[in-house]
């Protein structure tokens, strides 16, 4: 493991990732792999979670074809150096930021969407000029084998390489020195990946995950609402980040609310849901077990069906969950969706805040000023108002968690610039020491009160150009008087 880290930093070493040239080349290179393998990339993520390629397509591939492109027109704006605003002392200097690439970045990836999770993040360490190892979910083990066997293939294989393997080879994999780590994954994993960052003063992207509220106000149009409600919680079946995980709603809307949610479930995945090419499966034995664990003693207003032999779990809706019981404690990521009656938008704002913040937040009125009260009032990751999960597709946005979801966030420029250092270059000539003798010891109470003058006031744009003149002038003078010439 050692070794292969080091292959992959005197890669980084010999300064071939950093040109924009190779940059856009590399980007090119993948997006040519998508394209030209996509069949084999839909496959394995098929296999995975029991997915059709229609559904693998449109949630996995065209976000990684959608952020591509985003990243080769913008990037040679990106990676230009951006001039700033200068003071007065150095007026007649040059400063800049210039982006640079951090070095060797470690990426790991979750199995629920196992393509989108390692790629994405990829894109983002390429354009900002690092060498990245990539360690896929062991649990999607299809995709992690064809991502092993296709990045070599089309990307520089030095610099980008994948490391397969379970819980063994990341524990290792995350003694090794890194100079980011992007993870994606649990909570409880997460504090392990920041306790392993650490030690090297590692600096981590953590996506993570939690129970991300939906508030259901009773002034909505209830037919959208719970349309767009179970396109997002059973999409996957359950298994995405920013699934919404429980309802918040008065009581009364309840009965509705089941009603309305299981004639959609009927219009998208037909009578027989088992038959749907658009209904996925449980993505192992264990999170089954664990998914039914939490329907006990529940009251089961639709569905509850499952069949361990193929890992599948009905479109489930529970209704007047107690808070107090196992479903409301973890995050579900399942096909499972509680009801928690609440009095009013009051109790649901006090709700989510006695909880831990959520990577999603989702509000539903026809009243603006209630989402933007409910905004205003929350915290989490992201928040969609009148819809669920569709923020996750606007790359201006940075994705990510807050608090116990996450710390850091990519997305379009926002991965671009997790991935970069922001250089602050300032060059000076070795050219009017006068001026610069202002700061040199020994001080005095007309030097502060100089350098108080130059860094401290404001001035407006007409009288900066004036000042900017007479500056050196009064300088030269102070310097005169002070007996320095
Ligand atoms: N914020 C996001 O973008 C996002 C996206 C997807 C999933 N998630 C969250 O991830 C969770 C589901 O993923 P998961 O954690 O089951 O995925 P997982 O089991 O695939 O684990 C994630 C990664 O951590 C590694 N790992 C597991 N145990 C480890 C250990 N003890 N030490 C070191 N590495 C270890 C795995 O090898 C894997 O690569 C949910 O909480 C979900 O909300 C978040
Ligand atoms: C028929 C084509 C429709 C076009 C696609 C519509 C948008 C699809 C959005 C899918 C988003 C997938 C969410 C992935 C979240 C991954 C992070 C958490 O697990």
């Amino acid at each position: 493991m050692e070794r292969e880290v080091q292959r992959v930093r005197q890669a980084f070493l010999s300064g071939r990732s950093r040109p924009l040239r190779f940059r856009l080349q590399q980007l090119e290179a993948l997006r040519r792999m998508v394209q030209e393998r996509e069949k084999d990339i839909l496959a394995a993520i098929a296999a995975d979670l029991c997915k059709s390629e229609l559904n693998a397509y449109s949630q996995e591939v065209i976000t990684v074809l959608g952020e591509i492109d985003f990243m080769l027109e913008n990037l040679p704006e990106w990676v230009t150096a951006k001039p700033v605003k200068k003071n007065l002392l150095t007026m007649m200097d040059e400063a800049y930021i210039q982006p640079q690439p951090l070095g060797v970045v470690l990426i790991i990836g979750a199995w629920n969407y196992p393509f989108v999770l390692i790629i994405q993040p990829l894109i983002g360490a390429i354009a900002a000029g690092n060498a990245v190892i990539i360690k896929p979910s062991e649990l999607s083990e299809n995709t992690a084998k064809i991502v092993a066997k296709l990045l070599p293939q089309y990307l520089d294989q030095d610099l980008y390489v994948v490391i397969n393997g379970g819980v063994e080879e990341t524990t290792e994999l995350l003694k090794q020195r890194f100079d980011h780590i992007f993870y994606t994954g649990n909570t409880a994993v997460g504090k392990i990946v920041m306790e392993a960052a650490a030690k090297h003063l590692t600096p981590v992207t953590l996506e993570l995950g939690g129970k991300s509220p939906c508030y259901i106000d009773k002034d909505c149009d209830l037919d959208i609402v719970c349309r767009r409600i179970t396109w997002g919680k059973y999409m996957n079946c359950g298994q995405t980040c920013i699934a919404p995980d429980y309802i918040l709603c008065e009581a009364s809307l309840q009965s509705q609310i089941v009603w309305k949610i299981k004639e959609t479930v009927k219009e998208f995945y037909g009578e027989n849901i088992k038959e749907s090419p658009d209904y996925e499966r449980i993505i192992n034995l264990r999170h089954f077990k664990r998914i039914l664990s939490l329907l006990e003693g529940q009251k089961i207003a639709l569905g509850g069906e499952t069949d361990e032999a193929t890992r599948y779990i009905a479109p489930t809706v529970l209704t007047d969950v107690d808070p107090k019981t196992k479903v409301m404690q973890e995050e579900i990521f399942g096909p499972v969706l509680p009801i928690v009656p609440v009095k009013n938008v009051d109790e649901a704002i006090d709700f989510i805040n006695e909880r831990e913040k959520p990577l999603a937040l989702y509000v539903f009125s026809h009243n603006h000023k209630l989402i933007k009260r409910m905004i205003d009032e929350t915290s989490s990751g992201g928040v969609t108002g009148n819809d669920v999960i569709m923020h996750f597709t606007l790359n201006s946005f940075p994705f990510g968690g807050v608090g116990s979801s996450g710390m850091g966030a990519y997305h379009g420029k926002h991965s671009f610039d997790t991935f970069s250092h922001q250089r602050p270059c300032l060059l000076k000539s070795l050219k009017r020491e006068g001026a610069n003798k202002l700061r040199y010891p020994p001080n005095s109470q007309s030097k502060v009160d100089w350098g108080k003058f130059f860094l401290l006031r404001r001035f407006n744009k007409e009288k900066l150009g004036l000042l900017v003149f007479t500056f050196l002038g009064i300088v030269a003078a102070v310097l005169v008087k002070a007996g320095y010439y």
